[in-house]
């Protein structure tokens, strides 16, 4: 059985504030069951504000941060110092940890226009490393936590509505995307509901048609975000204003 579970919360911030707390108590379950946590973080402005929560969460100090793995649910791809780019976004909570042990050889970020020529070439690199971090036989580790923000239109990563549906695993290029810019890397879908449990992150009124119909049945050509689920639990972190049309 899968939890499935919605948390409102007053504002964004709050949200925000939660998921942090959250984050930290779910990587320490992690760490004493497996001896290892793998973390896949959003871009977005709740992710991201998210992760700056972390970074200046008292509790932050009790996790052995050189015992977590962080992956990325999609990235633009852009150069790697544009401040477009999802990690460059999340630099503060990296900062932060590196004080607190963490160690950039299990920070995986996709691959930038820097470093590769094509969104494709970055998708096939980012697709290796999944696998090569991989339990034998699987395709991406067994994500304790994968964070997903959500768009008004319900895209979740980089897949948007009536996106060209991968049935592939790992990760793959996204091109002429409604919210700019156009060429991105996004994770797949089954590779998204591989994990053992998936957050979506969603504050804002303008959200809130979107949340509904992601609740009302599962569509994934028209709302991708109603076909997300964690293999374990699926939990909607919401705040009011996004909740008002359940
Ligand atoms: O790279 C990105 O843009 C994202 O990963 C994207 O999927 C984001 O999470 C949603 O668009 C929500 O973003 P907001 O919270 O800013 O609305």
């Amino acid at each position: 059985m899968i939890a499935r579970q919605i948390v409102i919360h007053p504002d964004a911030d709050a949200t925000a504030q939660a998921v942090a707390g959250r984050l930290i108590t779910a990587v320490q379950d992690a760490i004493a069951a497996r001896g290892v946590a793998h973390v896949v973080v959003t871009g977005g402005s709740l992710g991201i504000a998210a992760l700056q929560a972390v970074a200046g969460n008292p509790a932050r100090h009790a996790v052995n941060w050189s015992l977590v793995h962080f992956w990325w649910g999609d990235e633009r791809f852009v150069a790697a110092d544009s401040p477009q780019r999802n990690i460059g976004q999340a630099a503060e909570l990296f900062t932060e940890l590196d004080a607190l042990g963490l160690d950039r050889q299990t920070v995986h970020p996709m691959g930038s226009s820097d470093e590769y020529d094509t969104a494709e070439a970055a998708a096939e690199a980012y697709t290796a490393l999944l696998a090569a971090e991989a339990p034998e036989g699987q395709a991406s580790p067994a994500f304790d936590v994968l964070m997903l923000g959500m768009g008004p239109d319900a895209h979740v990563a980089s897949l948007f509505p009536h996106h060209t549906s991968s049935q592939d695993t790992g990760a793959i290029a996204v091109h002429e995307s409604p919210k700019p810019p156009a060429d991105r890397v996004s994770l797949t879908m089954p590779t998204i509901n591989a994990a053992r449990e998936v957050w979506l992150l969603v504050a804002g009124s303008e959200k809130a048609p979107a949340l509904a119909a992601a609740q009302h049945e599962v569509n994934e050509a028209a709302v991708p975000a109603s076909a997300v689920h964690g293999t374990t639990a699926t939990r909607w972190l919401v705040d009011r204003a996004a909740a008002s049309l359940l």
